[in-house]
Parts: structure tokens; sequence; C-alpha cells
């Protein structure tokens, strides 16, 4: 699903790497947590999974492709099989519950009568069924973020992105979104997790890679958040 190959990458000349000859494998249906320490390098990695960025040296495969030789114009094709959460939600202002959930949708160019069918069975899903008019101003933060769930849902991706989904949340809505996320990953999405939520990553147990300075320090099967307390 995602391997990277001794990647490296550069932003400025003469910096330090944000990624500095970064190995790893994940495969098919796995739930990742990503960790480490503020500027490990943990956002590098999603933006060059995303063709955000370009990787200065190495190989990354992503859902079977070579994208670091993906031509530019088969990039939006790359990343409409990618779902992707953010800590800020990234919701719509000006636009209703509905409507920032159809924009995926309507993206890829689905029939309208599809997404009238799909939207309000995704916002079931995620437990907003009955507030599609709502306003993201009328919205709390977990709602919120559960719209941007949806919306990283309702076009099936293989596979989900999520960097700090549950770093605007209180401790009981994370849970509820990591449920959510949990849910997802069961029924086949592969998840990777960026987060500095300690609580959660020792809650839910999943594989943990922990990275430090752009290196890869740490891979482990159920793992825990920190070194510190094993
Ligand atoms: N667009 C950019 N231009 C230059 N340097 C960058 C850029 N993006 C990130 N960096 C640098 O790359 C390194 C890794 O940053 P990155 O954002 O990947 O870390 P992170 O683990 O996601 O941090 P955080 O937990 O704070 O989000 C840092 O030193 C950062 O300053």
């Amino acid at each position: 699903m995602i391997t990277f190959d001794n990647v490296t990458k550069i932003y400025q000349r003469g910096a330090a790497p944000a990624l500095d000859h970064c190995s790893l494998n994940i495969g098919p249906g796995e739930f990742v947590f990503l960790v480490g320490a503020s500027g490990s390098g943990k956002s590098t990695l999603m933006s060059l999974v995303l063709r955000e960025e370009r990787a200065s040296s190495g190989q990354i495969h992503v859902l079977g492709q070579d994208i670091t030789k993906l031509s530019r114009w088969k990039v939006p094709g790359l990343r409409r099989q990618i779902g992707t959460v953010f800590q800020d939600f990234k919701l719509l202002a000006n636009k209703n519950v509905f409507d920032n959930v159809a924009i995926a949708p309507q993206v890829i160019g689905r029939p309208r009568h599809t997404i009238a069918l799909e939207v309000p069975e995704v916002l079931e899903t995620v437990g907003l069924g009955g507030k599609e008019k709502r306003m993201p101003h009328e919205l709390s933060g977990g709602e919120m973020q559960r719209v941007a769930i949806a919306r990283a849902m309702v076009n099936r991706p293989k596979l989900l992105l999520a960097d700090e989904p549950t770093g605007n949340l209180d401790p009981q809505t994370s849970v509820g979104i990591m449920r959510l996320l949990t849910r997802i990953n069961q029924n086949g999405t592969t998840v990777v997790m960026a987060t500095h939520d300690s609580q959660i990553v020792d809650q839910f147990r999943r594989r943990v890679i922990e990275l430090d300075e752009g290196r890869v320090v740490r891979d482990q099967e159920r793992g825990i958040f920190g070194m510190r307390s094993e």
C-alpha cells in the first residue's frame, strides 16, 4: 500500500533533511500510528505519499505505483484514491454539511442522483444523520471532524491519511473519532494517522512507527506512544 525505500527529503539546501534515508512498508488493511516529536517528519511523510512534495532521493510506492516517477497529470488520479483528514477539519465555511461531503464525489464526476443517495448514507455512518443542512459554525469540533471524515470516506478510498485528527478535540470526543477511524479500517481501508495524542495511542494499541529527525527509530506492532513507559 505504501513503501518507502531509502527516502530522503531535503527542503532547502544546507538544511537538515526532513526525512533521512527512511524505509518502511505499510500493507493493505493496516492501521498505523505515526509518532515523533514536532519536526520529526510526520507531515512530510504524508505530503510525499500525496505527491504534494517530491522526494530528494529514494523510491516511494503508493497503491501499486512508483509515485517518484508518476507524471504530473496522473497525480490527481492518485489523490482521488486517498482520503485525507486534518487537525483543522478544512471544511468550507459557506457550505452546509451535505455540500461539504458532496464535494468529494462531485470532483470525480459521480452522477448527482448517486451523490444524493451516498452522502446521507455516509453521514449516517459517522453519526450525523439529519444534520445535512447545518452550517459548519453550527457544529461542535467533534461534529466538524465527523464531516471531514465523511468527506474522506464517501469515495471509499483504499487509503486514509489522518494528520492529528484528534488534535483539536477533547479526550472523550477523540475516542469517538478513533472508534470511527477503527470502523473504517475494519471495513478494509488502510489508515495512517500522525498523532501527538499519547492517550489515544496507548488505548488503541496499533502498529506504531516513530520518527526522530527524519529517521524511523521504532516500528512496533501493538505499540505504545513512547519508549519511556516500557
Ligand atoms: N515546506 C517546508 N519548507 C521547509 N522546511 C520544511 C517544510 N515543511 C517542513 N519543513 C521542515 O521539515 C522538518 C520536518 O517537518 P514536519 O512538518 O514533517 O514534522 P512533523 O513531525 O509533522 O511536525 P509536527 O508534529 O510539528 O507537525 C522540520 O524541520 C520542518 O521545519
